[in-house]
């Protein structure tokens, strides 16, 4: 059985990309951080690892980024969940009694609009991941607290939903990529996750983001990541897609003579945003 190192515990959404990603039945290795996450693929101690890169609401994960590159993994595939948040505590609690609320920075930060409105004053606090934040009000079982996570965590750590779709916009997606140590080429391949640094000259990134231009290849996503100890430094990563191969090959080959690094992170099959909806 595949061993699938996730940061979170059993009903993260974290854990329902792995269930999601590989159907199949897989041994979900819960991990207090990212860094282990990565430790644990790195050291041979899983074969995978799901990682969360970006979210619609609240942005890219640029620890992730970097961790990626530090672990030198490889990604070897990715996959889009729709995210719902909900309010729960556990039963008997209303609304009006809640003063404190529980929940995963990024899921708090997708929810920030609703918390404006209805929970001004509460007391907001960061958790590991959302569904340990549903697991803590289960045990510890406060009479003012609520945590913020999906259906299945309030399912299995039976706690009542005090409001349903708090996200702060209905089209909420995050992205995870799978991790292993190794890549395999995979002949579906249809995207790749690139990235390179480029001189501090002008027209140096435009140059290089014209080769893909010239061949018909889609740059689906550029996030710049500062290079740690050297400031005003950047490492460039890009996401692309292509309809031929052959085109990207090519835009890969030039590329290479204008960049003065080029770390080729994974090339995968590009996952789909709308098939994983809750
Ligand atoms: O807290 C969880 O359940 C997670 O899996 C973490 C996480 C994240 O890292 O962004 C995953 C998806 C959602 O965007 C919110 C939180």
């Amino acid at each position: 059985m595949k061993r699938i190192a996730v940061q979170g515990i059993v009903g993260s959404f974290h854990e329902d990309a792995a269930q999601r990603y590989f159907a199949e039945d897989i041994e979900v290795v819960e991990c207090k951080s990212f860094t282990s996450v990565c430790k644990l693929v790195d050291t041979d101690q899983v074969d995978y690892a799901v990682l969360a890169i970006e979210n619609s609401i609240a942005g890219s994960l640029l620890k992730n980024y970097q961790l990626i590159r530090d672990y030198h993994l490889r990604i070897i595939g990715e996959i889009y969940l729709h995210i719902q948040m909900n309010l729960m505590a556990v039963p008997g609690v209303k609304p009006e009694d809640i003063t404190d609320i529980y929940s995963h920075p990024v899921a708090l930060q997708q929810c920030v609009e609703y918390l404006e409105e209805y929970f001004p004053k509460a007391e907001l606090h960061e958790g590991m991941d959302t569904a340990s934040s549903a697991r803590f009000i289960s045990e510890e079982r406060p009479t003012n607290a609520a945590a913020i996570g999906n259906l299945r965590s309030a399912e299995l750590y039976q706690l009542n939903i005090l409001d349903k779709g708090i996200e702060t916009n209905k089209k909420n997606y995050t992205r995870f990529l799978i991790l292993a140590k190794h890549g395999n080429h995979s002949k579906d391949a249809n995207k790749a996750s690139l990235c390179f640094e480029v001189g501090h000259f002008y027209g140096a990134l435009a140059g290089v983001l014209n080769v893909f231009t010239e061949k018909e290849i889609n740059l689906a996503k550029i996030q710049s990541v500062p290079v740690v100890g050297r400031p005003n430094e950047y490492t460039i990563h890009v996401d692309v897609e292509w309809e031929n191969m052959e085109n990207y090959e090519k835009a890969i080959h030039q590329v290479l003579k204008s960049v003065s690094s080029l770390a080729i992170l994974g090339e995968y099959k590009r996952g789909d945003i709308s098939v994983h909806d809750q």
